[in-house]
């Protein structure tokens, strides 16, 4: 059984969810050792949406298949429950459910089939039939539970896969890119149940490359890039990592963006994303500067050249921009 008085030493406070120095380190025959995760570290705690954002690739599969006990970590510790879940899979897996990237559900079967499939399979207790309905109207597919799910959307696969997760009643939540690929309306839905299941004290961990869900669901987000992690804490606390005016200038092509970025390197923060070149700002008067100096040419481009530009602040894009020097979509 869980032993919560260890996990209070790993971590001085209750996680559901803890990870310690983890490592994932794959051999590849011919090739050389590949790190997927390196020295991992992170604590959920009863109620928390804990964010892993990072493009493909970065590591966030691997680090769900960890939790959930499909992998084992080859450096440090996972606790789930107090558990290691690669040596306690069944026991872990009786609070914490799985969103995965692949729905996997059976098209021939209508919803509430699939759900009293998966129900009877885990051995869910109680009246399951009712149990059913309750997350089928949870994720708002009542009306079409007597359809073959392979009618469906792709948005509305996506919602009843999450209720597919829900039928168990669990503790911890682990949503792999749940909305991706998901219409406006899903995508929503998806977020609201998610809020709502955090709010009654439901861990999530939510692992997603796309800004805006991380911006909207998290209460922690952690960046990760190649498996490291890049930077971690709340919105705010991101932001406040990096400049927090930015001016954001759309010149003529890559070829011209590049050559302003150049000439603009002593300014105090400058990135570039093909055309698009974005300077830090400590504050608003710097940017009517940097506006004259363009407008006179002195960097690098004439007023021609430069499509648009724009104030704004920062963001996670500028974030994991300004931590990796690439951008986070890919
Ligand atoms: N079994 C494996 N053997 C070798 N390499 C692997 C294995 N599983 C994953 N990788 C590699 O580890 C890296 C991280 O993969 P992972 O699937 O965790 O990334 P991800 O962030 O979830 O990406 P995506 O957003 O595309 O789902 C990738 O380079 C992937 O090719």
């Amino acid at each position: 059984m869980a032993d919560p008085a260890s996990l209070r030493d790993l971590t001085g406070h209750d996680s559901v969810i803890e990870l310690d120095r983890v490592s994932v380190r794959f051999h590849r025959r011919g090739k050389e050792e590949f790190v997927a995760v390196r020295e991992l570290s992170f604590a959920i705690p009863r109620g928390q949406i804990f964010c892993l954002l990072g493009p493909n690739g970065s590591g966030k599969t691997t680090t769900i298949n960890l939790i959930c006990g499909l992998r084992k970590p080859t450096d440090g510790q996972v606790r789930v429950f107090g558990q290691e879940p690669h040596k306690e899979r069944k026991t872990v897996l009786r609070n914490l459910a799985v969103m995965p990237q692949e729905t996997a559900l059976y098209d021939s079967l209508n919803a509430r089939e699939n759900l009293l499939f998966h129900g009877n399979y885990y051995g869910v207790s109680g009246d399951l039939k009712a149990q059913v309905g309750e997350v089928l109207k949870l994720v708002q597919l009542t009306d079409r539970q007597n359809d073959r799910v392979g009618t469906y959307s792709g948005g509305m696969q996506r919602r009843l896969t999450l209720a597919r997760a829900l039928l168990t009643k669990p503790q911890a939540l682990l949503l792999d890119e749940p909305t991706l690929g998901v219409d406006v309306q899903s995508r929503q839905a998806i977020w609201d149940r998610v809020r709502e299941l955090a709010d009654g004290g439901m861990s999530v961990l939510l692992s997603t490359n796309y800004m805006e869900e991380a911006e909207t669901l998290a209460d922690r987000i952690l960046i990760i890039d190649r498996g490291a992690a890049v930077a971690e804490g709340t919105l705010a606390e991101l932001k406040a990592k990096v400049t927090a005016l930015r001016l954001v200038l759309r010149f003529a092509s890559p070829d011209v963006a590049q050559a302003a970025e150049h000439a603009m390197s002593a300014l105090h923060r400058v990135t570039r994303d093909d055309q698009v070149v974005t300077v830090g700002l400590e504050g608003s008067p710097q940017a009517l500067e940097v506006l004259a100096a363009l407008q006179q040419g002195r960097f690098g481009a004439q007023p021609r050249q430069i499509e648009s530009f724009e104030l704004k602040d920062a963001n996670l894009q500028d974030v994991f921009l300004e931590f990796t020097g690439r951008s986070l979509r890919n």
